[in-house]
């Protein structure tokens, strides 16, 4: 069989087949390779090689990666079907963002895109809802779909953190969101806040006769995360929350095949992804995470603010369209935009990305000169503005809480 040194996994001349997941990575090789050499590394040590040559009997299976494109410091390697397992991100992961992220040969190797062909993409499950939560749990069809997380992230009693939800809800947020690190504490232990928010969100939802949706963390361990999904889903709740980053891609994969039954829909958020898509010359790139988060299949992800907002971002616009494309008939995700929004950055915003989208804002809400619901209120007006093609200067005439963020916040991006 080919394959057994590492030159062998470079072929300028193959074509990938249909069935190939291809990777784009760019490398910087170490000192004394070449592209070239270091292309055979990361393709021989990301599918069935070693530094060593081997001598491999016939019978083994032929499972090996080809560099088949270099240029411009960018590769791009083919890796047969065969060498993953169906529906096992994680095994996915060890292959094509596994060892090779810290292999002595390149200096540094970032994993830029992948092409996910059909017949791996057929053995994930996808996401059950996508971005028609906005119009099946949501009154937000036709428009961005609002959140809100209450500030301070930790430390409000669940009676206040209710009573947060109550003021937004009114003021016109659709979802009422926990922050990441909001789990289970002693503060505010998650079983009661889940049955006094979602006891609200029926009294907000009769009185103003809108749907409201809680995204109830419930990052935890696998067994613990399905436990909590089931008492969400026995209470009536729409939506469970998952740090999919922190908890780990098999963890978010179990919660999916359990919630396939409850119907709730997956939150995402992404705490710890610039761990890995921060610097720019290494590790994995949004892109892809985003990728694999659709394939795992939550309906919503937090994916950047196009640099509008406090939180380093890559390429939204990018990366959302990539949501939304068509992937073997595999359900959209709703891009979440988070992280230093308020009504000033709404407009343009919404120029960058679009309006089928989720955005969220926690100190852009609460930290409105008049609270809460004042906030909740500026935000929704600033959404409503947009809808009708006015200004927000304009709108901000006749709209007082929309003028009160304009003038504490004007269009500032913080930091
Ligand atoms: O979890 C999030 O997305 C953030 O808590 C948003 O908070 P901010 O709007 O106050 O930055
Ligand atoms: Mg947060």
């Amino acid at each position: 069989m080919p394959g057994i040194s590492y030159e062998d996994f470079v072929d300028t001349g193959y074509l990938p087949s249909d069935s190939d997941l291809v990777c784009e990575f760019a490398i910087e090789p170490a000192a004394g390779l070449d592209m070239v050499d270091a292309a055979g590394r990361v393709a021989s040590e990301s599918s069935n090689g070693t530094w060593a040559t081997l001598d491999v009997s016939e019978d083994v299976v032929d499972l090996s990666a080809t560099a088949f494109r270099i240029e411009d410091g960018e590769i791009a390697v083919a890796y047969p079907r065969d060498l993953f397992e169906g529906g096992n991100m994680a095994q996915i992961l060890s292959c094509i963002a596994g060892n090779i992220m810290g292999m002595k040969a390149v200096d540094a190797i970032r994993l830029l895109d992948v092409r996910w062909p059909e017949a791996i993409v057929e053995t994930f499950r996808g996401p059950q809802f996508g971005s028609a939560v906005k119009s099946e749990f949501l009154d937000a069809g036709d428009r961005p779909a609002l959140a809100t997380v209450p500030k301070p992230k930790v430390g409000l009693t669940t009676d206040d953190h209710v009573e947060i939800a109550r003021r937004a809800w009114l003021g016109g947020i659709d979802l009422l969101k926990d922050d990441e690190n909001l789990t289970n504490q002693s503060f505010n232990g998650f079983e009661d806040r889940l049955t006094h928010t979602l006891e609200m969100r029926d009294r907000v939802e009769e009185e103003t006769g809108d749907s409201k949706g809680y995204l109830v963390n419930i990052t935890a361990n696998a067994d613990e995360m399905k436990r909590r999904a089931d008492l969400v889903a026995a209470q009536g709740g729409d939506f469970v929350m998952v740090d999919v980053v922190t908890t780990g891609w098999a963890a978010v994969a179990s919660v999916r095949e359990h919630t396939d039954d409850l119907d709730v829909a997956i939150h995402a958020h992404r705490a710890m992804h610039a761990a890995f898509d921060r610097v720019e010359n290494h590790g994995v790139a949004m892109r892809v995470l985003a990728q694999i988060a659709r394939l795992v299949g939550v309906d919503h992800i937090h994916t950047g603010t196009a640099n509008l907002g406090k939180l380093a971002n890559e390429d939204t616009v990018g990366i959302n369209d990539w949501l939304a494309d068509d992937l073997y008939g595999l359900n959209d995700v709703l891009p979440v935009a988070s992280g230093g929004l308020h009504p000033g950055t709404v407009k343009p915003l919404l120029d960058r990305i679009g309006t089928n989208v989720m955005i969220q804002a926690g100190g852009g809400v609460h930290g409105h000169p008049d609270g809460t619901e004042a906030g909740a209120r500026a935000f929704r007006q600033a959404v409503d503005a947009y809808r009708d093609d006015v200004s927000p200067d304009e709108y901000a005439e006749d709209h007082p809480e929309l003028a009160a963020a304009l003038d504490n916040w004007g269009t500032h991006t913080p930091r």
